[in-house]
């Protein structure tokens, strides 16, 4: 059942004053697809997203999910009152699951070993671990997350998106994300799309980073670092970054610009 729509917005728009912030947008999330919403500040990224958890009401269009769906949404941030104490545990507990369930959970994102640590004191890629544990345990069809490796590094950023890659691997759930790391972005994700109140553009990260609509948002010299992601040689090239023959002895020239 890898086609099945979890999620189908049709049209959806959302007014504030008059003003769409979300305008008409289409789309159809199934189970094993990762999208990632991207686009500049104020482009209704959040706004689609408290819409898909029935947060925001819709002005406009409709937004069908499959019957029973289960969300699993991972916020932004851990907003804990600092004088509240709480272990990982309690605050894992707090989902309503049994404890093996919320062990499994921290488990399979790499955080099991802080089960009795304060959340207080976990590091900025642990307490996004622990946000991703607790959506988890909900065992989701769908996995919402808004900008989930903010205040976490680099190379702690690709290890977290290899996770959500590897938990929709094996949940076999839908995943639908905003993300402003574009190059990490380009680099893991399965379709994009690119939002600027209406869908300025989407799909794949190799084709989408040529498209008009996306260089004119982001601009030429993002877009450029981006393409070089997916950009598949069909031929090699020496130190000097001269080309020299394929594998198959035949020489083809470059079409693009080489960095
Ligand atoms: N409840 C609200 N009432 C009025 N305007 C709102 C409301 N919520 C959001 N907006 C406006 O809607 C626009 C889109 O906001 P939204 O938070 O969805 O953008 P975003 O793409 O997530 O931005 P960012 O990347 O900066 O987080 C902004 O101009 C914002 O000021």
């Amino acid at each position: 059942m890898t086609d099945e729509a979890l999620l189908e917005l049709k049209q959806l728009t959302v007014r504030f004053d008059d003003r769409p912030v979300v305008d008409h947008v289409d789309l159809r999330v199934r189970r094993g697809d990762i999208i990632t919403i991207i686009g500049p500040n104020g482009a209704g990224k959040t706004t689609l997203i408290k819409a898909v958890l029935g947060l925001q009401p819709i002005s406009e269009g409709s937004l069908t999910m499959t019957p029973g769906l289960t969300i699993g949404y991972v916020p932004q941030h851990l907003t804990l009152e600092s004088t509240l104490p709480i272990s990982v545990k309690r605050f894992m507990l707090l989902s309503g699951r049994p404890q093996q369930a919320c062990r499994d959970a921290l488990a399979k994102t790499g955080v099991e070993h802080l089960f009795n640590a304060s959340v207080h004191h976990l590091s900025g890629g642990e307490k996004q671990r622990l946000l991703l544990a607790r959506a988890l345990a909900r065992r989701p069809d769908l996995l919402v997350l808004d900008e989930p490796a903010q205040g976490v590094d680099i190379n702690g950023q690709a290890a977290l998106y290899d996770l959500i890659r590897g938990l929709r691997d094996e949940l076999n759930c839908g995943v639908i994300m905003i993300s402003h790391d574009l190059h990490l972005v380009m680099a893991a994700t399965d379709r994009v799309i690119c939002l600027n109140q209406h869908i300025c553009c989407s799909g794949y990260p190799a084709d989408i980073s040529h498209d008009p609509a996306f260089i004119e948002t982001f601009g030429q010299p993002v877009a450029e670092s981006l393409a070089v992601y997916h950009h598949h040689h069909n031929h090699s090239h020496d130190l000097h970054g001269d080309v020299v023959s394929g594998e198959d002895g035949v020489h083809r020239e470059c079409s693009h610009a080489h960095h």
